[in-house]
């Protein structure tokens, strides 16, 4: 014979089951849907959390959406150049990339970012198959100058998505796998580039015409003020398209080529590109299956 539960956990359960039926209605909005997901370097930094990264992407593709990652990885390429005793910096942004810098940025991320989220993603299903965007032609790439006050400042190998074909992609999401991209591209010159991964998921979302681009990152959300003021409403939770191209030129580094591919998404034909708090374990399933959101939407109007 078994008793009824004591009142409290008939509380708890109820608590449990609202919990999913509030997410009944975004799974049935975004089944079926492709999600673009950059997972950021720093985001990826506290071991803690990367398990609930893992487990937050095979959710989603076992409740039949069809996510898609783009990671990043510059706090894991700055250690290996550290290693190496090769020096290294960033205007506007983006990293200098000699070749000698080149090679390690394609090293760190293909052989060794990318391996490690495939195989986190793995330990839930024969999901992740890691693609840098050389492969099948994902992406290709120009020669880009940084804008260090206006001006254009040459910084090496660092390329500018010009063209995307993401019919590999494609097959890989029809196929239930989830693609894990690194965002290194070939130029019709010939030349290897280093491409901002934020930039990569951009243009990625707009190809695959994602339902939701998502930036995971270090932060929790963007900020009206920065460095932040300590006013708690300082966060941006929407703006429009418009609105955030007013703020661009006066947004600092870390977040210029983030927001930019928000923009860039948004006009591409993506409904709603988000910046997220990569450091709040599922802050992806929040998004995505809770009433409230987190982080900063983009919209496009
Ligand atoms: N307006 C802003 N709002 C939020 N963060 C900002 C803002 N301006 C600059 N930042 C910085 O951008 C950083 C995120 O960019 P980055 O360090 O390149 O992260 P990632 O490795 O995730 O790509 C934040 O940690 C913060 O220091
Ligand atoms: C051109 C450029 O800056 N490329 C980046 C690529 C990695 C990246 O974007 O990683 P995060 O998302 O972790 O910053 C770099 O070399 O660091």
């Amino acid at each position: 014979m078994t008793s009824l539960p004591p009142t409290r956990d008939a509380t708890e359960a109820l608590r449990k089951a609202t919990t999913l039926i509030e997410a009944l209605p975004w799974l049935q909005e975004f089944h079926g849907k492709t999600v673009v997901i950059k997972y950021g370097g720093h985001a990826m930094t506290d071991e803690a959390l990367r398990p609930a990264f893992a487990q937050d992407v095979a959710f989603l593709r076992y409740a039949g959406l069809r996510p898609v990652v783009v990671h990043g990885g510059g706090p894991q390429i700055n250690a290996q150049l550290d290693r190496l005793g090769i020096e290294s910096s960033f205007k506007a942004g983006l990293r200098v990339t000699t070749p000698e810098t080149m090679d390690v940025v394609r090293m760190v991320l293909v052989g060794q970012v990318s391996r490690e989220v495939v195989g986190m993603l793995n330990q839930h299903g024969a999901f992740g198959v890691g693609m840098s965007g050389e492969d099948a032609r994902l992406f290709t790439a120009e020669r880009k100058p940084a804008i260090v006050d206006g001006e254009p400042v040459d910084i090496g190998q660092v390329g500018e998505i010009v063209e995307v074909d993401a019919g590999a992609v494609r097959s890989l999401l029809d196929d239930g796998r989830i693609p894990v991209i690194s965002s290194i591209a070939r130029g019709d010159d010939g030349v290897v580039y280093n491409v901002n991964a934020d930039t990569a998921a951009g243009a990625l979302a707009v190809a695959l015409q994602a339902t939701k681009l998502i930036v995971l990152t270090d932060v929790d959300g963007l900020y009206a003020d920065w460095p932040p003021t300590g006013d708690p409403g300082g966060v941006i939770a929407r703006l429009t398209a418009a609105e955030l191209e007013k703020m661009l030129p006066d947004l600092s580094a870390g977040m210029v080529p983030k927001m930019e591919a928000c923009l860039r998404a948004v006009r591409g034909g993506v409904p709603q590109a988000h910046v997220l708090d990569g450091r709040i374990a599922h802050s992806l399933l929040l998004e995505i299956f809770t009433d409230e959101g987190i982080g900063t939407m983009v919209v496009p109007a």
